[in-house]
């Protein structure tokens, strides 16, 4: 059925770890962040600990799964070690995504045709232990369908493309990538699969993804704790939230 309602809003806290990690100090504190996150009514929180380490550290996904109250979204690549420090944390969700060294965020989607038989039976002992298994995919039919076909709870549609041609003002081609993430996310839910969407969300660029009516949860992060610098974080989730209902017509 199509979801018409209140969007979910998780909160991506990487970033605070990355102001934290510039100077080898502990603050800013992700855990901190998070619960401040809670308390502006976040639906959950979503981190991300990368292979590199380059912001949240395995200490910080044990603190985070001990201390919020709300569902913990995992976000990792799907190898062996993160599996199995993901089956030791027990978070909610886990949500898989690629990931190079090199890169500087998350630049694409997984490729679920191409590597379908090695993520259908990575991700069964993480359902087995009660996780919910998203995948993190560009709005391609094919990764759509092969979500589905593997077992996949979830899939999180990656808005990064089209918030770079926005922040760009290539405004005609966002129009056809938000095209796109419709399509995307009215055959994921036609093929049983939940709909969240994220990366590069903002004031500016959420309200037409915050209305596609498949889409469920929103996550969002690097902008939120940047405006968090000026306004503070709980106002800062606040305003994105008005914006969500707002584009929910709510
Ligand atoms: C997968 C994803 O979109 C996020 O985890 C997020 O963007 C923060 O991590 P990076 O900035 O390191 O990609
Ligand atoms: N999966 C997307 C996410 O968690 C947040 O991405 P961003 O807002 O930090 O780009």
């Amino acid at each position: 059925m199509t979801q018409t309602g209140k969007l979910r809003l998780g909160i991506n806290i990487d970033h605070v770890a990355t102001l934290r990690n510039a100077r080898g100090t502990v603050w800013p504190d992700p855990l901190r962040a998070a619960l401040l996150a809670e308390a502006a009514g976040a639906d959950g929180i979503t981190a991300h600990l990368r292979e590199d380490r380059r912001h949240i550290r395995d200490a910080d996904m044990v603190a985070l799964k001990a201390g919020i109250g709300i569902p913990l979204n995992f976000e990792c690549g799907a190898t062996a070690e993160m599996q199995a420090i993901c089956l030791a944390t027990k978070p909610h969700a886990v949500c898989l995504v690629p990931e190079r060294r090199e890169e500087r965020t998350t630049e694409g989607g997984l490729d679920v045709a191409g590597d379908a038989a090695r993520l259908a039976s990575f991700i069964t002992p993480l359902r087995d232990a009660g996780a919910r298994v998203s995948l993190f995919i560009g709005h391609d039919a094919r990764q759509i369908e092969s979500a589905a076909r593997i077992g996949a709870a979830v899939v999180e549609l990656h808005t990064g493309h089209y918030s770079d041609l926005h922040a760009e003002g290539r405004m005609g081609e966002a129009e056809a990538e938000l095209d796109a993430l419709r399509r995307g996310a009215a055959l994921a839910q036609s093929l049983g699969l939940e709909v969240h969407a994220g990366h590069g969300l903002t004031y500016d660029n959420v309200a037409p993804i915050a209305a596609i009516p498949q889409v469920v949860e929103l996550n969002i992060g690097h902008f939120l704790i940047g405006e968090a610098v000026f306004i503070g974080l709980g106002p800062a989730i606040s305003e994105m939230r008005r914006l969500m209902d707002a584009a929910r017509g709510l």
